[in-house]
Formats: structure tokens, C-alpha cells, sequence
């Protein structure tokens, strides 16, 4: 767990963290957002006593990290920028290798784990003996956060990764984040100025503005009545909507669609393509066209793509596959009902 109480932080004139407490239980991944210059990357570095505070605590297990070496401290805490800071002249093997090496690791283990990682994250075993300026900006980040992670640290600093690379690299560094995390369980501080990625990869939130936090919790949360409006327009109106691109149509609690075993409903007969699967038309409401049927999500969809389709039909409910592959329905209300419970908890 790491826990922040009271932290303050000025350069010269400028109080760059005001009182910030902060409380990221193990195996959490906290998100910070705000605007430029409110305090995000100050923040983050004294975690790792890269930036020394002024006044308050900052403990890491519960010791504090005053009493750590700084050196120790930044071996037990994976760090990971934007541009990455690869080292030019080492291979890909050199530059995972690096913090592994100063806590003389024997090679051997040093070759499992730098392969380990290489896979986890998606870069090909080819890539080993490459030197950083053969890789993409998308390939680069991913041997960043397999630097960072290369030691196993428990903590994971991550200043805006993903930031320098085109957005569909960067959906997929997110993706590839994700699964890592689901793995490896890491407790992580992660920098963003973007709300969808905030959204994509945060347990918990943390809303900053000029060197305060403002508002934190689940993602669910801010899609509720927030008592700040600077969070509110910060994070925008359209919020609700980025929040369904997160999760499947796999959360909603769906009833499968009675078995309906008579003609066609009226009207349809036309529209159904015929080498439609009796089961599937077993399951049909009278107000699905054929089109709603012919193709219906999946239960990996997202929440976002389901509304998109049922605005697309006109529809107030679409079917979708749950995981079994039967056919169920999503309402509007499904979706509503749904949001109004995630911005509660
Ligand atoms: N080493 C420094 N010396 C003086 N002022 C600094 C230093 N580092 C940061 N600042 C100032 O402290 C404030 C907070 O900076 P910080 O980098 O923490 O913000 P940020 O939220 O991470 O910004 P950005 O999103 O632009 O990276 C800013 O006003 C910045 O100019």
C-alpha cells in the first residue's frame, strides 16, 4: 500500500503539491489526471524520492520512504516515462537487464525473465538483440514498461507511457497494460492526460488541479453527481459514454430470451436471412428487425458498441450473445440501470 498524508511540495514560490493525501491499497492501479502543471509528475516522483517533499508522509508497506536509501527505494519501484529513456547503445536485452543486473542477478534467471517479459508484453523474441533506434515509439514503450517491470518490484511509477505514440498504438499498449496488470497485480501510479485512458486502466481515479486532489474514486463513480465542477468539466460531458467503452456486455446481469419455436414474427419473414440457426430465431421478440438479429454482439462487446447499435436501429433493446452464445437482450434501462449502480459504489 502506499500512503500519502499531508504532502507538500514548493519550487521556490510555486507550491506545486498542496496537502495531498492519498491512500493506494496493494495491487491498485491509481490513475492521476489533471490539467497541465497541476502536480501529477511531482507528485508521482516523490513516491520514488526523486523529488524530496517539505512537509508530510509518504509511506510504502507502511515504512516510510524517508528511511529507505534512495537507491533501494528506486530498485523496489518500477519507473517508467514518456520517450522511455531507453539507453542507445544496448541491445533490448541490455536495457530490460539493467536493474536485474544491479541487484546481481545471475544471468541465467536475468535471460528467463527478459524473455518472460518480452512475450508477456508482445514483443517478438527477434527483437533481443535490437538496439533501441530499430524499434517503433509503440515497440519502444513496451520495452520500457518491461524495464520497469524487469525486477519484479512490487510498485510500478508510470509518467504519461503511453503518451508520445499514435492512438491505435496506444490502445494497444493500454490493452497489453491490462492484461499484465490482471496478471502481475502490481500496485501502480499512472499518469495521464487523457480521460479515456484514465478510464481504461484506473481501479481509482485521482482528479488533481493546481496541486490539490479535487475528487477520487472508481471510474463508475464519476459518472454520477460529483460535487466539483472543475471535475465535472474537466472530465466532460460526455464521460458516461467513454466510461461504457470500458466493460462488456458480460457485466449486465441478461436474461436469455425465451425459447420461441412458431412462424416468424409478422413483418420479419422478409428481412431474416434464411440460413439463420433455428435456435436463433427461436428467441426472437416481435420488435427485432432482422437486422438487429442477424449479426447481434457478442458478450466481449462493449457497453458503448450495444447503445451505439441500438441507436444505429432505433432501438430501445438489441439481442446479444452472452457467454454461453444464447441469445439474451439489452434494454436502454438494461444500460441506464446499470450506470446508475457503478456511479454509486
Ligand atoms: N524542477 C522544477 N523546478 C521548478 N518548477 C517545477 C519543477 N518541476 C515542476 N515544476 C513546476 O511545478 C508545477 C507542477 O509540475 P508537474 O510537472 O508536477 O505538473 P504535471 O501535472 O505533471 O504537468 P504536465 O501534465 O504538463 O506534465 C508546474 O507549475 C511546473 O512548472
Amino acid at each position: 500500500m502506499i500512503l500519502l498524508k499531508q504532502v507538500f511540495k514548493a519550487y521556490g514560490a510555486l507550491e506545486a503539491l498542496r496537502g495531498i493525501d492519498l491512500e493506494i491499497p496493494e495491487g491498485e492501479c491509481a490513475v492521476l489526471i489533471g490539467p497541465s502543471g497541476c502536480g501529477k509528475s511531482t507528485l508521482l516522483k516523490t513516491i520514488n524520492r526523486m523529488v524530496d517533499i517539505d512537509a508530510g508522509t509518504i509511506e510504502l508497506g507502511g515504512v516510510d520512504v524517508g528511511a529507505y536509501a534512495p537507491e533501494l527505494l528506486r530498485r523496489q519501484i518500477g519507473y517508467c516515462i514518456q520517450g522511455v529513456g531507453l539507453f542507445p547503445h544496448f541491445t533490448v536485452h541490455d536495457n530490460i537487464a539493467v536493474v536485474p543486473r544491479l541487484m546481481k542477478w545471475p544471468e541465467a534467471k536475468i535471460e528467463v525473465r527478459v524473455r518472460e517479459l518480452m512475450e508477456m508484453s508482445g514483443l517478438p523474441e527477434s527483437y533481443r538483440l535490437k538496439k533501441p533506434k530499430e524499434l517503433s515509439g509503440g515497440e519502444a514503450q513496451r520495452v520500457g514498461v518491461c524495464r520497469a517491470l524487469a525486477a519484479d518490484p512490487p510498485v510500478l511509477l508510470m509518467d504519461e507511457p503511453f503518451g508520445a505514440v499514435d492512438p491505435l498504438t496506444r490502445e494497444r499498449l493500454q490493452l497489453a497494460f491490462t492484461e499484465i496488470q490482471k496478471a502481475l497485480k502490481k500496485t501502480v501510479v499512472f499518469v495521464t492526460h487523457d480521460v479515456e485512458e484514465a478510464i481504461t486502466l484506473a481501479d481509482r481515479i485521482v482528479v488533481m488541479n493546481q496541486g490539490r486532489i479535487l475528487d477520487a474514486g472508481t471510474p463508475g463513480k464519476f459518472a454520477g453527481a460529483l460535487k466539483d465542477d472543475f471535475v465535472v468539466s474537466f472530465l466532460g460531458s460526455e464521460y458516461p459514454l467513454k466510461l461504457l467503452r470500458r466493460y462488456e456486455v458480460s457485466v449486465l446481469a441478461l436474461e436469455t430470451l425465451p425459447e420461441w419455436r412458431g412462424d416468424l414474427p409478422a413483418g420479419m419473414r422478409d428481412t431474416v436471412p434464411e440460413t439463420m440457426p433455428d435456435t436463433l430465431l427461436g428467441a426472437i421478440p416481435d420488435h427485432f428487425s432482422g437486422e438487429a438479429i442477424s449479426q447481434p454482439p457478442g458478450h466481449e462487446a462493449s457497453l458503448k458498441e450495444v447503445l451505439s447499435e441500438m441507436l444505429r436501429l432505433g432501438l430501445r433493446s438489441i439481442p446479444v450473445r452472452d457467454k454461453t452464445g444464447r441469445l439474451a437482450q439489452v434494454t436502454y434501462e438494461d444500460l441506464a440501470g446499470w450506470l446508475k449502480e457503478v456511479s454509486q459504489v
